[in-house]
């Protein structure tokens, strides 16, 4: 770290104890001040010191009588010390505690000068007014039914009290209706007022949000969102997640953490995060966006049996899963993808996206991007499908992962090494396989083995892809001489019988959501949108942060307990 000049450093009082605080461009940094009497009582240094990045600051303001907790046991104390030391300010910071979860701290330093007190807080204020990255207004959408139903209580509990405190105004809606908040976002809301959109709620109400936004983005810059080759435009404003749902993987895979608190205080220090978003159309018929997980087949299946089960609550997830496993269906039909050539990563190199990952730094600009699909087309006569990879087959499930998808359940998700930000997607093909060994792969996602390594499994990095189902076709010589067993009107083929017509068809269930048709052409916008966040951050660098102070080297205990 550069050595930089110190703005402030001043001896103040923190706890009756001195306290020498020092402020530079990057960092705030205070240790008790009689160092030589800590050296003899053997107490290290570093547990006396501590270090605060400026960016990490949510406030700072001038302490009032009274605002300074103490314990009942100190306040004798603290009363005679405020007679000496009458002034105070206090610094609200973000502290890093256990998996992923931030707190807001305080600390109170006091002195006897109203004049140096005032300056510590003009001067800090000052820097945090620099952080041009944080916003100042926000638009919020509080979904009241999502989850437990608390998803209103925990925004004016856990959330208001820590924007305000940052100085940060809200414009807040509850909504009443399902696509309340897509439908204000598109059409209603007046956007250039504020920094930032905010949702409260589930990864259904995330969906809802990103809807809203992305179209009302396309809208004002003339972008027809019904062509699938259409270049969408980036949307400006960043999308906040309160996890106030049943399903919360957005956040978790963001922030790697489902906490309110931790979300609130992402976006007060205005982290951003790019996200790749999938557009999803039927011919040139645009139906939906996808951030997490897009799966034919065996997720398709459970999804649409556990909508029929909505009275059950998040249980229904469960029975459906069992029911859907031992029906063991499989589809026919074709998958085309274009690989995503150039890509530093690949779906088995147990690369994880990290907060500053480098594979998503290194994203293909849309220009390349744009040169690579057009080479391509030029290369193919018909259309684009020269240099796709087709591959016809039976399969249980297919399913298209833009993120990991990990969640407390699945730690690891459903593809381990999928990037938040790469452009890509990674396309999951499990093809006709006995029922043990589906479950195998299936147990894998809740351990640490990896679920590609079956011959039955394939994965691609994607940039694009399409499925179409095999449809009311007389099936192959090689299938016809299987016996003939019509399953009279279900839609559905099993492996253990075996259809002479594969008219049936599973439904695509896309970020939770059923689509309508089965044929559809899928396509990544690389970074499409920015979240609060900043991605999931390495263990290692929670635990310690040794800085250099302008003087000399201090390890000092950041903001970690
Ligand atoms: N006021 C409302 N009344 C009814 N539905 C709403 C309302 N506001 C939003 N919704 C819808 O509720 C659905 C579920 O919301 P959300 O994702 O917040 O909760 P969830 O419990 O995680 O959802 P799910 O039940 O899908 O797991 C969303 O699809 C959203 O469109």
């Amino acid at each position: 770290m550069d050595k930089q000049a110190k703005l402030l450093s001043s001896r103040l009082f923190l706890k009756l104890r001195q306290v020498e605080v020092v402020l530079n461009r990057s960092v705030l940094t205070w240790r008790e001040a009689d160092k030589e009497r800590k050296r003899s009582s053997g107490i290290s240094e570093a547990a006396h010191g501590r270090s605060v990045q400026v960016c990490e600051i949510v406030a700072v303001g001038r302490t009032e009588d009274g605002d300074d907790k103490r314990t009942r046991k100190s306040r004798k104390e603290a009363k005679r010390h405020s007679q000496l030391y009458p002034c105070a300010f206090t610094v609200s910071f973000v502290m890093r505690t256990r998996q992923h979860q931030w707190r807001c701290s305080e600390v109170t330093f006091h002195c006897n000068d109203q004049e140096l007190c005032n300056q510590w807080v003009r001067v800090t204020n000052e820097q945090l007014s620099l952080l041009t990255n944080r916003p100042k207004s926000l638009l919020v959408y509080i979904n009241p039914f999502g989850g437990k139903r608390r998803g209103k209580r925990i925004y004016e509990q856990k959330v208001a009290p820590v924007f305000r405190r940052a100085g940060i105004s809200t414009d807040v809606i509850v909504t009443e209706r399902a696509n309340h908040a897509r439908d204000h976002l598109k059409t209603e809301a007046s956007l250039d007022k504020c920094d930032g959109v905010v949702c409260v709620g589930g990864d259904g109400m995330f969906s809802e949000i990103l809807h809203g936004l992305v179209s009302r983005t396309q809208t004002d810059h003339g972008v027809d969102e019904n062509q699938p080759d259409a270049e969408l435009v980036s949307c400006s404003l960043r999308i906040g997640i309160i996890p106030a749902g049943s399903t919360d993987c957005v956040c978790f895979a963001t922030v790697g953490a489902n906490d309110p608190v931790t979300s609130a205080l992402h976006i007060i220090v205005g982290d951003s995060q790019p996200m790749d978003v999938c557009s999803v159309h039927h011919d040139d018929i645009f139906l939906r966006y996808s951030v997490s997980l897009l799966g034919y087949g065996f997720y398709g299946d459970l999804m649409t049996d556990s909508e029929r089960k909505r009275w059950l609550g998040p249980a229904r997830y469960d029975l459906s899963g069992v029911k859907t496993f031992l029906s063991h269906n499989y589809y026919k039909g074709t998958v085309s993808f274009l690989p995503a050539e150039g890509n530093l990563g690949n779906p088995k190199d147990k690369l994880q996206c990290r907060s500053g990952c480098r594979i998503c730094q290194h994203k293909p600009s849309s220009k390349d991007q744009h040169s690579e699909m057009s080479d391509k087309k030029e290369k193919s006569p018909k259309g684009d499908s020269g240099d796709w990879n087709v591959i016809h087959g039976k399969f249980i499930a297919i399913n298209a992962a833009t993120m990991s998808c990990a969640c407390p359940r699945s730690p690891k998700g459903m593809s381990p090494s999928a990037h938040l930000a790469d452009g890509t997607t990674d396309l999951i093909l499990v093809r006709k396989c006995s029922r043990l060994n589906f479950f195998r792969h299936l147990l894998r996602h809740t351990n640490r083995n990896d679920q590609f390594d079956h011959s039955f499994v394939e994965v691609h990095r994607v940039r694009k892809f399409r499925f179409q189902p095999q449809h009311h076709r007389l099936d192959s010589l090689e299938d016809l001489s299987e016996p003939l067993q019509k399953k009279g009107f279900s839609p559905i083929c099993s492996a253990q019988t075996t259809c002479s017509y594969s008219a049936a068809h599973s439904s695509w269930t896309c970020d939770g959501e059923l689509l309508p048709h089965a044929a559809i052409q899928v396509s990544v916008q690389c970074q499409l949108i920015r979240l609060f966040a900043r991605g999931i951050e390495e263990q290692q660098e929670q635990q310690q942060f040794v800085f250099e102070d302008p003087c000399t080297l201090w390890p000092l205990e950041q903001s970690t307990n």
